[in-house]
């Protein structure tokens, strides 16, 4: 297909003057590019084609080049990248060195922040706009942020609602309502949205009454009956917006966010308005793309796809081998089954975490709390001060929103919570914002706290079953990618006790966590190198296991420790402070890891390789600590 309007933006200044029809062919030109850009690669489809009379609108009546705008979580990005002059390199994003798949202040003026975790858009908008009054009061900036109804919850974005109101700040946050977080959205306020959806409109400028006022009973009919559709319509007309309108906001919807003359019009007359304003647009996730609308939690973000000959989706195949989370969810299931107490805690994070079994088979023990990661780990500790086993399963990235609750509700408290830190490491194409590779830093500060780290799939149950018998609390990481199988006879697992899997005379490799079978591939090569190389499989970050590491410390050329995290705080400073701690010398002692950098997007593989986390990096690694060594 052809882009004659795409190609030619530069600027959101192109599009302002566009008519009703040249924004309809607009909008037609953005969903084009979402297809083309989702048959190759996994982006995230549904919420973007959600958006795109959202994003048209919002440039065509505000100008972001002084006005500001920010998207809640920024998955939901594209066409606005689309519309700020990068349809040349959209075919790029999310591969490395391409565009990347959130708001990259890097890329575009546009972008004020670069995100990816939910919730913080109201904060952020807020303290834009205090400071933009502060500096700027002559230029009458405006502040917007687009949240959606899954992101809602969060509490941080009731905190800043409580300051803006506090504030009385003219600021416009946009609830974006598809009915959808990635998965279909929970709890009491995803009720209160979902009575809203039948709700009349209600402009919240006005205060118009009467409407309310034309629904009083008349003379001549029966009062009693009356007074009851009387008390239905101000129940339907305060369930709109009630709730934000007690917190301080005028409300304005619900309004169609796919018909865009309407939608403009809302925008235009919520532009100049005092204190701060909550416009309710209702979309579909994946408007324009039925199979998307059909099934948005498989478009949300789906393995490219392309049509056959009948017009039917063919997804492209996925890796034969199983993926950590499927192991972990198909284990968490079968202990599920053995024992009662065990229940598991997702903060929205279902599919992604595959789940959806566990839910259906036990819905009184799955809980999806919505993207609420903090009560996550504090309602999990609740439920193992009352006898339970809870499982909080959250992507690492997204687990650092519970630090604290980690450390009071949990550590503190030495509460038998398991923790199953997904996507731990590096995750690939959705970049910075979402590598976990912080967890061996920030789980293993706290006392109490347990912290392990499969070396491969198959010492992920019986790790799991350590953590569900263990009396105090237990994290497990594992990243998102096939788990290899390390053929060996598998020790059986001790607190505190690594795996030695080989010796060495020449060093030793100390893998933690996933990168053990490429651990082993590095000593392999380093063997046709003529080097003797073993490889220690830590499974534990804490307690260490001190007996084995000094050894090899003390019996071999070098030890060179192997982690996804960053080096800061991570495994091999654990063993460095062991060391130093036992007075024992480590300048025969490296850390390999993740710099002191956040690392792009890209390919998960590439990415690892380009760090030196890869059998040739680490073999690189080691290769040269021998030759130091022999300088000692
Ligand atoms: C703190 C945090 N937890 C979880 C996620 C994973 N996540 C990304 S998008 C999303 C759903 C967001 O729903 P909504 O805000 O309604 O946006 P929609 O996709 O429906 O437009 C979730 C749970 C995240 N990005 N950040
Ligand atoms: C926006 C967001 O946070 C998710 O959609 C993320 O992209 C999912 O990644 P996974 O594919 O690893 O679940
Ligand atoms: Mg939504």
């Amino acid at each position: 297909m052809e882009f004659p309007k795409l190609s030619q933006i530069q600027s959101p200044r192109d599009i302002k003057d566009y008519s009703d029809q040249e924004s309809d062919e607009l909008a037609q030109e953005i969903r084009e590019a979402l297809y083309q850009v989702v048959s190759d690669r996994t982006a995230h489809f549904a919420s973007n084609l959600g958006v795109v009379e959202l994003c048209i609108g919002l440039h065509q009546i505000f100008d972001f080049s002084k006005d500001r705008l920010i998207w809640d979580t920024g998955h939901q990005i594209y066409p606005h990248k689309l519309v700020t002059g990068r349809f040349n390199e959209f075919t790029t994003i999310r591969h490395q060195g391409g565009l990347m798949g959130y708001p990259h202040p890097g890329e575009s003026p546009y972008d004020l922040f670069m995100t990816g975790h939910a919730g913080c858009s109201v904060s952020t908008t807020l303290g834009l706009k205090a400071a933009d009054d502060l500096l700027y009061p002559e230029d009458d900036r405006k502040s917007v942020a687009v949240i959606g109804d899954g992101a809602l919850p969060s509490g941080i974005v009731f905190e800043a609602m409580n300051n803006a109101a506090g504030l009385n700040k003219d600021m416009l946050v946009i609830l974006n309502d598809n009915k959808m977080g990635i998965c279909p959205r929970v709890g009491g306020l995803a009720s209160y949205l979902d009575k809203a959806r039948t709700a009349p409109f209600y402009n919240g400028l006005k205060k118009d009454v009467s409407w309310l006022l034309n629904k009083l009973p008349v003379l001549g009919e029966p009062v009693a009956e009356q007074l009851m559709h009387f008390k239905d319509a101000v129940k339907t007309y305060l369930h709109g917006g009630m709730l934000f309108e007690e917190m301080g906001f005028r409300y304005i919807g619900p309004v169609d966010g796919h018909d865009l003359p309407r939608l403009k019009e809302a925008l235009r007359m919520v532009k100049d308005v005092k204190g701060p304003v909550l416009l309710h647009v209702f979309t579909e996730k994946g408007h324009g793309f039925e199979p998307a609308c059909a099934d948005p939690v498989t478009f949300h973000s789906p393995a490219p796809f392309e049509r056959d000959e009948n017009n039917e989706i063919v997804p492209i195949k996925k890796s034969s081998s199983p993926a950590y989370t499927n192991i972990v969810s198909q284990t968490v299931y079968d202990r599920m089954e053995r024992d009662d107490k065990v229940v598991i805690m997702t903060a929205a994070m279902c599919a992604g975490n595959n789940l959806d079994k566990i839910r259906d088979d036990f819905p009184e023990r799955f809980f999806d709390v919505g993207i609420c990661e903090s009560h996550a780990v504090a309602f999990a500790a609740g439920m193992a001060k009352s006898g339970a086993r809870p499982i909080v399963d959250i992507y690492s990235t997204f687990l650092q929103r519970s630090f604290d609750q980690i450390f009071q509700e949990v550590a503190l408290q030495n509460l038998p919570v398991t923790f199953c830190m997904d996507r731990a490491g590096i995750c690939g194409p959705d970049g910075p914002t979402h590598h976990g590779v912080f967890d061996n830093s920030y789980m293993r500060i706290f006392p109490n706290m347990v912290v392990t780290a499969p070396g491969d799939a198959s010492d992920v149950a019986p790790l799991l079953d350590f953590a569900l018998t263990y009396d105090g609390p237990v994290s497990l990481r594992y990243p998102k990618c096939s788990a290899a199988t390390v053929e060996r006879q598998v020790a059986p697992i001790e607190l505190g006790k690594s795996e030695v899997y080989s010796s060495g005379a020449d060093g030793t490799i100390i893998a933690c966590g996933a990168l053990f079978p490429d651990c082993i591939e590095a000593a392999n090569l380093l063997k046709e190198k003529g080097l003797d190389v073993g490889v220690i499989n830590a499974r534990f970050i804490k307690p260490l296991d001190t007996e084995t590491i000094f050894k090899a410390l003390d019996e071999t050329g070098f030890v060179l420790t192997v982690e996804e995290n960053v080096i800061a705080g991570g495994f091999g400073s654990a063993v460095l402070e062991a060391a130093n701690g036992a007075g024992l010398r480590t300048g025969h002692l490296r850390c390999l890891g993740i710099p002191d950098e956040f690392v792009e997007h890209g390919d998960r593989a590439e990415l690892l390789s380009g760090l030196g986390l890869d059998a040739e990096g680490i073999a690189r690694a080691a290769e040269s600590m021998a030759g130091q060594n022999s300088l000692i």
